[in-house]
Parts: C-alpha cells; structure tokens; sequence
C-alpha cells in the first residue's frame, strides 16, 4: 500500500481554518489529523468539540482523531457525532483498553492506540489483532514542532513485525517531527501513515510539501 499522509491541523491557523482544510481537500492527503489535548494527561489544551465540529464542517477527508485525554471512554460517542471517522485512545490513559476498543468500534469508527515514546511495543500483542490502527508517538505528546525521537524507527520496525504475525491490514501511523528529510526512512521501516504538523504548515507553500511527503521519490528526482 501507498503510505498516507495526514496533515495536522494543530499547525493550522485557527483564525483561518477553513482556508487551511481548504488546502488539504485539494492537496495530496488523504486524512485530517485532529490533535485532542486536555491539559491532564498531557501538559497542553489544544481545542474542542467546537473545533472538530467546524473541521467536519469544511474537511472532504476523514478526521483521524488523536485523543491525548485521561478516561477517554467519556468523550468516545461526543467525538464520533462531532465528525470523527477514527479515534486513537493513548494505551497510557487506559486502564480497560479492551473495553474501549470495543467501543469505539461498536461507534462505527477506526479503533487506534498511541503509544508514548517510552511505551514498548510489545504490550499490544494481546490487543493488537482487534486494532485498526496503532499509532507510535515520535515526539513526547502535548505540543508541536519538537525533535523527532531516533528511538521510533527501532519501534515501527517491531511494530512491524508484531503486525505481520498478529494483523496485516493494520495501519502503523507516526506522529511528531515528521518531514521530508525522515519520510522515507519512516516508511522503509514500517510506517504507512504519516502524520506532519510543522513542517507542512510552516512552509511557504504547504501543498507542495504535502505532494513531497506523498511522492519523495519523485523530490528525489527532480
Ligand atoms: O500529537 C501531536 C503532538 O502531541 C501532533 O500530532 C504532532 O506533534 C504533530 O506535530 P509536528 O509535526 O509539528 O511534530
Ligand atoms: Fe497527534
């Protein structure tokens, strides 16, 4: 499969959000990462339901919705009805992940688990064939525009494997510090959806840095 590129709008310009998912519905992405911070479970608030209603409002891609909250299993059918195709629950905040799994999954949405920089990859084997999704956390969750953990090409090639065995449809997303340097090397190792906040955003023409994202082969080319 072609990797996916999942632009984050917690890069956007919030005052100009509508231009910004603009931009993506006609760019090369093919989901809208939708970044959830509750001050609690990370050190930041990011946005709410308002924001994610208004992103439905405006997006034609699927809203890929990454929870960074404790007991997510509060808010699962208010962010399903606010517009969310998937929900990615942090294993951290979860005590009853199987529970939650099932939930979100009975909501009709994709069912993901992050997983913290320091979290091994090997606590999913006994979850991992009931996910869609399993998201590997590059950066500490909480903020935007940090360093790229090295660490996490180790964990997506694990990952890997684990999916190999246990489930090979599964989508083995990365977030944080994703750009065009590390792409290929990301996906070489197992990634096949990439999320990018800053270096998309903070470019001067962040279609074209989407394209590149997508298609690094052919920015080598040229
Ligand atoms: O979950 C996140 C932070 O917790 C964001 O999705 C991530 O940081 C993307 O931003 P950037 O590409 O700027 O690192
Ligand atoms: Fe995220």
């Amino acid at each position: 499969m072609n990797h996916l590129i999942a632009p984050s709008i917690l890069a956007a310009d919030f005052a100009n959000l509508q231009r910004d998912l603009e931009m993506i519905n006609k760019s090369d992405a093919d989901w809208v990462h939708v970044d959830i911070m509750d001050g609690m479970f990370v050190p930041n608030i990011s946005f709410g339901f308002p924001v994610v209603n208004a992103a439905k409002k405006h997006a034609t891609k699927p809203l890929d919705v990454h929870l960074m909250i404790v007991d997510p299993d509060r808010y699962l059918k208010a962010f399903k009805d606010a517009g969310a195709a998937g929900i990615t629950v942090h294993y951290e905040a979860c005590p009853h992940l199987h529970r939650t799994i099932q939930a979100i999954k009975e909501l009709g949405c994709k069912a993901g688990v992050a997983l913290n920089p320091h979290t091994p990859v090997t606590l999913l084997q006994d979850i991992i064939a009931d996910l869609d999704l399993v998201l590997i956390m590059s950066v500490n969750p909480g903020f935007g525009g940090q360093k790229f953990i090295d660490n996490t090409y180790k964990k997506l090639k694990d990952l890997k494997e684990l999916s190999r065995q246990k489930n090979p449809g599964l989508f083995i997303e990365v977030d944080g510090g994703v750009d065009q340097h590390n792409i290929t090397k990301l996906v070489d190792a197992g990634a096949n959806v990439l999320v990018a906040g800053s270096s998309v955003f903070s470019s001067a023409d962040p279609a074209t840095t989407i394209a590149h994202l997508k298609y690094p082969e052919k920015l080598l080319q040229s």
